[in-house]
């Protein structure tokens, strides 16, 4: 080789290869995508076995829904004036645009656009189905204002992009604030911050909701997802801890001064499942059904309502749900609990909370077969004995004569050809008396892992073998996650920081903790009264992963007196206990400025704001204050610094965009086309490749350059695509 030193390492490695014999890799461009082919022969004969529609021509509507692709829907969080106010843009201008983008798109007049469709059951007309797939959104350059608008205001917290089945569950328990609710299989989260929004529907009422939401997984990753999820909605009052729910122990509380075993009055069981109601979204899952699957999963659901149901007051409501539409996985699981439980819970109608929902009533009547849906059963006697420990009797549906005082007529059975959707089960169960295998015993609290162990046993006597699930054994102990470090009554930094912005007496200061054993703190957060005691009474026995808002935050700037800034994120919180010495109320056109400000390096000069609002930030010395705005329809508060000549909104980009959206303020600095980014950015690696190319040209062999030039072209399509695929929606 003459020019040892301009070797270009790809087309050395290639050259090696090809001197190697190594097979020529296919250009992966040439290739075309493969759709997966949406068919599963086991799947449709099992189905079809079950009868799970009433007749031949229903069937074949199942089946050419259940294959096409899920329409995108999204609700909007909470129930605030400001959610109206978002509302109210989505149905007017958001839908507007929607409706020129798919006329764009499909080569229609606009006449011609289906307007998206308001979910009728979903309350006060906040979630809508749009007639798009999330593939649609993602990859048409018309609809980019559409894109941007769903992924900014997700993150803002203020929509959350969600399947309309799996809004269903949190519906029908039906949380209240004054709910202590458990999720018992929370993550990724999209059912819990539901449930975070139920409790604090009345803030009015409550400024801190007096009920709670226990969110808790299994896997530990996903719990990260879940607080990622939860933390949009800035709850005191939530606390997410990573447990097998199977399993979960007993929780201790304390009222009127003694202890006693904590009893959730709202339980939601989402459990695992085969996931086939969501083929519609996952259509890799018609390369996997199988019914094995099922079987697998039945022991560890009926576990988990089991505990749930323990763990459930008397009087308190469970909704166990899967997105499966197996009845092993949703009628057989609930039949054995209520026929274990022996008339302590019940069935309950709850279809009056999603009225106008279209569903099918439960199953009383299915049959188990081989994997290969090739034999059939219906009886465990008719069962091989090498398949008594996969199909087990708890998996028949019981004699006619019982089963029908079950009630499993009350469970909703939402099929996908109903109404467009994803497929899905749910049933909503009452606590009627206590259950006579429940143990309240306040001395099992101290062996929590004696029933791990014991659950442990069950469920190896339970296994099945062949198509089992490789549980593993999860660690009780030994897991790392910072302290939670609360204030004492004698805490050094509390008087500063309610001298400086005037805290009153409601807030407890009990209630601030921190993250670290240090003196020197640096985020403050701030948690309801009972997830505190729920920390401080269980910190032992439960895997906290995390609680609190973050409050207050370390700022040291040497202009300020005060060293803790206010943090956005608690100020829906803190507001309420905060004086009125740091604060600044301001007109539309000042906010529009600070907040059109992105540079924080120039911060808006106090001389450009309104007269009213110089003059009250010449009497603010300098720090974190709160900017207040009332509109007829909403007021906001957010929080601010006040500079030595200064003035700026302390709020992060997503959070801009959607207040400068309820504002009716211009857009267009924050609009994001990556479509036009993507062509920018292949125009720029066109322009460095012919450079390069023109420089190896001249060094290289004819045979090296048409290799630079491959793989050239293969890195600007890797730019290209890199841009265009945003796995955000
Ligand atoms: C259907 S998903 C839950 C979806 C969630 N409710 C939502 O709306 O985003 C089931 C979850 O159960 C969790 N899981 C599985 N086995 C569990 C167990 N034994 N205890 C607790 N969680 C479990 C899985 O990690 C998974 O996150």
């Amino acid at each position: 080789m003459a020019r040892g030193k301009k070797q270009n390492p790809f087309a050395a490695r290639k050259r090696q290869k090809r001197a190697n014999g190594a097979p020529e890799r296919p250009d992966r461009r040439a290739e075309p995508y493969k759709e997966i082919e949406r068919d599963n022969a086991f799947f449709i004969k099992y189905y079809h076995l079950q009868k799970i529609c009433d007749t031949e021509e229903e069937w074949t509507q199942f089946l050419a829904k259940i294959r096409d692709n899920l329409p995108t829907t999204f609700r909007v969080t909470g129930f605030k004036d400001e959610a109206k106010a978002l509302l109210n843009i989505i149905k007017t201008q958001l839908f507007e645009e929607y409706v020129r983008a798919v006329a764009e798109l499909n080569e229609l007049p606009t006449e011609q656009v289906e307007r998206p469709l308001c979910l009728p059951w979903y309350p006060n007309g906040m979630a809508y189905q749009l007639h798009l797939t999330r593939k649609d959104i993602r990859r048409s350059e018309p609809l980019f204002r559409l894109h941007n608008f769903l992924i900014v205001e997700t993150t803002a917290g203020s929509i959350s992009r969600q399947e309309a089945v799996s809004m269903i569950p949190p519906l029908v328990l039906n949380v209240q604030p004054t709910d202590k609710v458990l999720d018992m299989c929370a993550a990724p989260g999209s059912k819990t911050a539901q449930l975070i929004e139920a409790l604090h529907a009345s803030p009015d009422q409550h400024k801190i909701p007096p009920g709670f939401v226990l969110a808790n997984d299994v896997d530990n990753n996903r719990c990260y997802m879940l607080v990622h999820q939860a933390k949009r909605l800035n709850s005191p009052c939530l606390l997410v801890t990573n447990h097998d729910s199977s399993v979960f122990p007993n929780l201790v509380q304390t009222v009127d001064g003694s202890k006693s075993i904590l009893k959730f009055d709202k339980i939601l069981c989402d459990v695992p499942c085969s996931g086939d109601g969501t083929l519609r979204k996952n259509p890799d899952i018609w390369l996997k059904w199988n019914l094995g699957q099922a079987y697998n999963l039945h022991g560890v659901q009926y576990r988990i309502v089991r505990r749930g149901a323990e763990m459930l007051a008397v009087g308190g409501r469970l909704v166990y749900s899967t997105c499966s539409l197996n009845p092993i996985e949703n009628e057989a699981v609930l039949q054995r609990i209520i026929k274990d439980a022996d008339g302590a819970l019940q069935l309950v109608d709850a279809s009056h909370l999603v009225p106008g929902l279209k569903y099918k009533p439960g199953m009383t009547d299915w049959k188990l077969a081989t994997k290969e849906v090739d034999s059939v059963y219906t009886s465990f006697e008719e069962v091989p004995e090498n398949l008594h420990t996969i199909i087990r009797p708890s998996m028949f549906p019981l004699p006619p004569a019982e089963i029908s005082g079950i009630g499993l007529d009350k469970c909703m059975r939402v099929l996908p050809h109903l109404q467009d959707s994803g497929g899905f089960f749910v049933a909503v169960l009452e606590k009627r008396r206590a259950l006579n295998f429940e143990k309240n015993d306040l001395q099992d609290l101290e062996e929590p892992q004696k029933m791990e162990t014991e659950a442990e046993t069950k469920d190896d006597e339970e296994k099945s073998t062949p198509w089992g699930p490789q549980r593993k054994r999860r660690r009780l102990h030994g897991y790392k996650e910072d302290p939670y470090v609360f204030f004492t009554e004698d805490d050094a930094d509390y008087e500063s920081i309610k001298r400086f912005y005037q805290l009153n007496d409601m807030l407890n200061k009990r209630c601030l903790l921190t993250r670290c054993q240090t003196e020197r703190k640096k985020n403050i957060y701030y948690c309801s009264e009972p997830i505190r005691d729920l920390v401080l009474h269980n910190e032992k026995t439960i895997k906290i992963i995390n609680t609190g808002v973050k409050t207050f935050v370390r700022c040291e700037n040497r202009h300020t007196e005060h060293p803790y800034r206010l943090a956005q994120e608690g100020l829906q919180t803190s507001n309420a206990f905060i004086g009125d010495s740091r604060r600044i109320q301001v007109e539309r056109d000042d906010l529009v400025l600070l907040l059109n400000c992105t540079d924080p390096t120039k911060p808006p000069s106090t001389l450009e704001l309104q007269t009213e609002t110089q003059q009250r930030c010449k009497e603010l010395g300098i720090g974190s204050c709160i900017l207040k705005y009332v509109d007829e329809a909403f007021t906001l508060f957010i929080v601010g610094w006040r500079g030595t000549s200064s003035l700026r909104a302390y709020v992060d980009r997503d959070e801009t965009v959607h207040i400068l959206r309820l504002l009716g303020a211009d857009l267009t600095k924050f609009e994001v086309n990556k479509y036009e980014k993507a062509k920018e950015a292949a125009a720029a690696a066109a322009a460095a490749a012919a450079t390069t190319a023109a420089v190896t040209a001249a060094t290289l062999t004819p045979e090296e350059e048409t290799t630079v030039k491959d793989e050239l072209t293969v890195n600007l399509t890797g730019t290209e695509r890199s841009v265009l695929e945003d796995e955000n929606i």
